[in-house]
């Protein structure tokens, strides 16, 4: 990716997209364009789209990492609750991606990256929700590859395992999961950290992916593969 690329960050909240700009500034010397969209709202992301192609006067990438996570097991989710996860994690992805698409992808191709998770791939305890959400975002991922290919728009996947100094890792019970040593059974023995995790995003959206579409990324340390599935321990140590 070229130096000087400007970025804009969409949210619920304009305080923190402000403090998350105000970050990458101090970071990199960069402006970035703080927006208040809410994913699960079309009109929002259209004029936040609006707002930055009249800023930026193109659009080159879109990330979509938008998502709502909780532990719980099916049973205890209520039918909103099930919704709720779909609605931001998987309506949200396909709004931003199908607003995009018409309002500037269609006519001058784009990289869009889905931020996605391994959940699914062992029916993972306790995530019936996110899993169910996050799997439909990598189907999607394909569907779209294939249909805007031709428009010279490139769609992948990124699925993270456990990361440290975030939301989901905080919320999930991975900072007790760490101080227990139970990442020591991820085959690298180590969580992951954002650094890495936004290196396989910059390998997806860069010309080094040029011929990549529709697959997904995995960057989890081999996490998934040798992961316990064991929801006493997950709810026990959230609530360490
Ligand atoms: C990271 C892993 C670390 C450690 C794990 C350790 C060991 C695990 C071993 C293996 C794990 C395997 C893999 C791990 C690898 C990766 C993890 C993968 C995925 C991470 C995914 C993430 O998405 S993390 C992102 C987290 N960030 C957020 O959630 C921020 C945004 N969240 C929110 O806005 C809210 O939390 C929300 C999602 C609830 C939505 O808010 P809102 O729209 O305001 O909705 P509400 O009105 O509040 O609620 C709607 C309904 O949902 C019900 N609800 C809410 N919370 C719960 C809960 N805790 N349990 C059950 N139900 C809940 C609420 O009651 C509402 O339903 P009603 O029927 O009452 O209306
Ligand atoms: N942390 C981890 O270990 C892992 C994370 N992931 C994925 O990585 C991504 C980032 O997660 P993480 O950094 O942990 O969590 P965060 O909570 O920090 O990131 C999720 C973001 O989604 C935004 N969001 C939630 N609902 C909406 C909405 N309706 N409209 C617009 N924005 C919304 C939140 O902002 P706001 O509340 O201001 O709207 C928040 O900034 C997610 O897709 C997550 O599923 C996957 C695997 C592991």
């Amino acid at each position: 990716m070229r130096h000087g690329c400007q970025t804009a960050i969409a949210s619920r909240s304009l305080e923190r997209v402000q403090a998350a700009a105000e970050k990458l500034k101090i970071a990199t010397g960069q402006h970035c364009l703080p927006l208040k969209a809410d994913v699960r709202q079309p009109q929002t992301i259209i004029a936040a789209v609006e707002e930055t192609l009249s800023k930026f006067g193109k659009i080159d990438i879109l990330i979509n990492s938008a998502a709502g996570n909780f532990l719980s097991p099916a049973s205890g989710l209520s039918f909103n609750a099930f919704r709720t996860v779909l609605d931001i994690d998987t309506m949200g992805t396909f709004n931003t991606s199908k607003v995009l698409y018409q309002k500037w992808f269609k006519d001058h191709g784009g990289v869009i990256v889905n931020i996605t998770a391994t959940l699914s791939y062992r029916g993972q305890a306790l995530q019936v929700h996110s899993g169910s959400a996050k799997a439909a975002i990598e189907a999607m991922t394909k569907h779209l590859a294939v249909e805007w290919g031709p428009d010279d728009i490139r769609i992948n996947s990124l699925a993270p395992g456990p990361v440290s100094g975030t939301e989901g890792f905080r919320k999930l019970g991975g900072l007790t999961a760490d101080a227990a040593e139970h990442f020591k059974m991820i085959p690298l023995q180590r969580v992951g950290n954002k650094t890495e995790i936004a290196h396989g995003v910059l390998y997806l959206v860069s010309p080094a992916a040029s011929y990549v579409t529709g697959t997904t990324l995995v960057a989890d340390g081999g996490h998934w593969l040798t992961a316990a599935n064991n929801p006493a321990a997950m709810l026990i140590s959230s609530k360490m």
